[in-house]
Formats: structure tokens, sequence, C-alpha cells
């Protein structure tokens, strides 16, 4: 089976968390896509629910699909938030975010949510991040080259995002994003502090003590992961 279709398997189960009334928050990317897809669904069935959206793509999704949006002027609180990663703990459940781009909106939604269920197939599973991917950390345009110097000192390799026509990739808070790589992180709660008190930082893609639960598909079938599990 391929990783798209372990995704789909992920999503699928995780959609089903999603109860009568409750306000949800939907994630970015295509693991995210495919629970877009299947609340709109559920909606279609008659499940009652609003959500708040973590990016524009999704924005666009959720209304293409039926979705009744909201935003936090009308819930304070989120109840339950279904997003995708680039790679997840084991055991911590501490997340590296932001490939797609969308960590600020991501954060912030997930910083108001009672639950984060983060959805994936098996190969986002790490020992240790920073195996694997670059952590994303989203800087204002104004001294992006100060700032990524500033990142560097932390012992990091950082280079802005570049779009396939080789701008500037810009996030839909009009800001720019360091892909940096690190050594292996060993102490992600401190390497995220480090990194946001670097001024021009807006936000990193290191989810520290954030997700409460993972959705993980793959060849041995569907894993429900909570901290410490
Ligand atoms: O953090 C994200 C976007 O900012 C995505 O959730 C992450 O990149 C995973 O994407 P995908 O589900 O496509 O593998």
């Amino acid at each position: 089976m391929s990783a798209s279709e372990y995704k789909r398997q992920a999503a699928e189960f995780a959609a089903e968390m999603v109860e009568d009334g409750m306000v949800v928050g939907l994630g970015t990317g295509s693991t995210a896509a495919f629970v877009v897809e299947a609340l709109g669904r559920r909606h279609k069935e008659g499940l009652r629910f609003v959500a708040i959206p973590t990016s524009l793509a999704t924005e666009k999704q959720a209304l293409g699909v039926g979705i009744p949006l909201t935003t936090f002027g009308e819930h304070a609180r989120v109840n339950l938030t279904i997003d995708g990663a680039d790679e997840i703990q084991r055991g911590t459940l501490n997340l590296i975010k932001g490939l797609g781009g969308a960590l600020l909106r991501e954060k912030i939604v997930a910083a108001s949510s009672d639950r984060l269920v983060i959805v994936a197939d098996e190969t986002k599973l790490v020992d240790h991040l920073g195996m694997k991917t670059l952590l994303p950390v989203e800087v204002t345009s104004f001294g992006w080259e100060s700032t990524a110097r500033q990142i560097e000192r932390l012992g990091a390799q950082a280079s802005p995002r570049r779009n396939r026509e080789g701008a500037f990739f810009v996030s839909d808070g009009g800001n720019l994003i360091l892909d940096c790589r690190f050594p292996v992180i060993s102490d992600a709660g401190r390497l995220e502090q480090d990194i946001r008190s670097i001024v021009g930082v807006v936000e990193s893609g290191l989810f520290v003590g954030m997700g409460t639960d993972a959705i993980v598909a793959g060849g041995e079938g569907i894993a429900h992961l909570t901290v410490g599990a």
C-alpha cells in the first residue's frame, strides 16, 4: 500500500473522533486534506460541527466540501484539532511541522485546542526530532539575513525557502520560512525556547508538549498513540 493510502487510513480514523457540537481545528497538508474530505462527508451525513482552518488552502477545501467555518472571535477554544506533521517523536509526541508552510496558523490553532490529534503514515515516526527533516522557522522578511545568522549561532544551517520559480516562499501571514538543518535535536523544549528568543523569529516548527494523540497508519495497521505510550 502507498504512503498516500496510509495517510488516508489515518485521516479516516481520526475523522471519526469528531463529535456533534464540536469546534474542530482543520490542519494543512496532504494528510489533513483527507481529513477535510472525510469531515465534509460526515457533515453531509448530518454531523453538526464548526471548524477553524489552519491555512487559506484548507479554508478553500473546507468551504468546497460544505464544512461551516468559524473564527476565534466566536469560539475561544477548539475541542479537537486534526493535523499532519513532518516528524513525530515516539513517546513524547513532540513534532516538527511546517514543511507545508502553515506552521504559524497551525500553532495558534494547536495552542487553543483541548486535543491535538496528529495523522500520519508510519514514515513520520522518529526516535529523535531532526533525524529526517529540516526544521522550518517562520521569520519576518525584514532583516531575515540577520535572523538567519542568529539561528545559525545555535548550530544550524538556515536557508530561505523558495518556490518553484526561485522566488522566496511567502507564508499565509506574509512572512518567510527558513529551513534549518540542525544536528539531531536532543532537547526540543530548550531549542524551541532558544529559537523563539531571537528577534525576527515569528514561530518555529517545533511543537513541544502540544500533541495529545497520533494516529499512524502503516504495514501493520493503524496505531493510536498517546503521550508516553
Ligand atoms: O505542517 C504541515 C504544513 O505546514 C503539514 O501538516 C506537514 O507538512 C505534513 O504534511 P503531509 O501531510 O502532506 O505529509
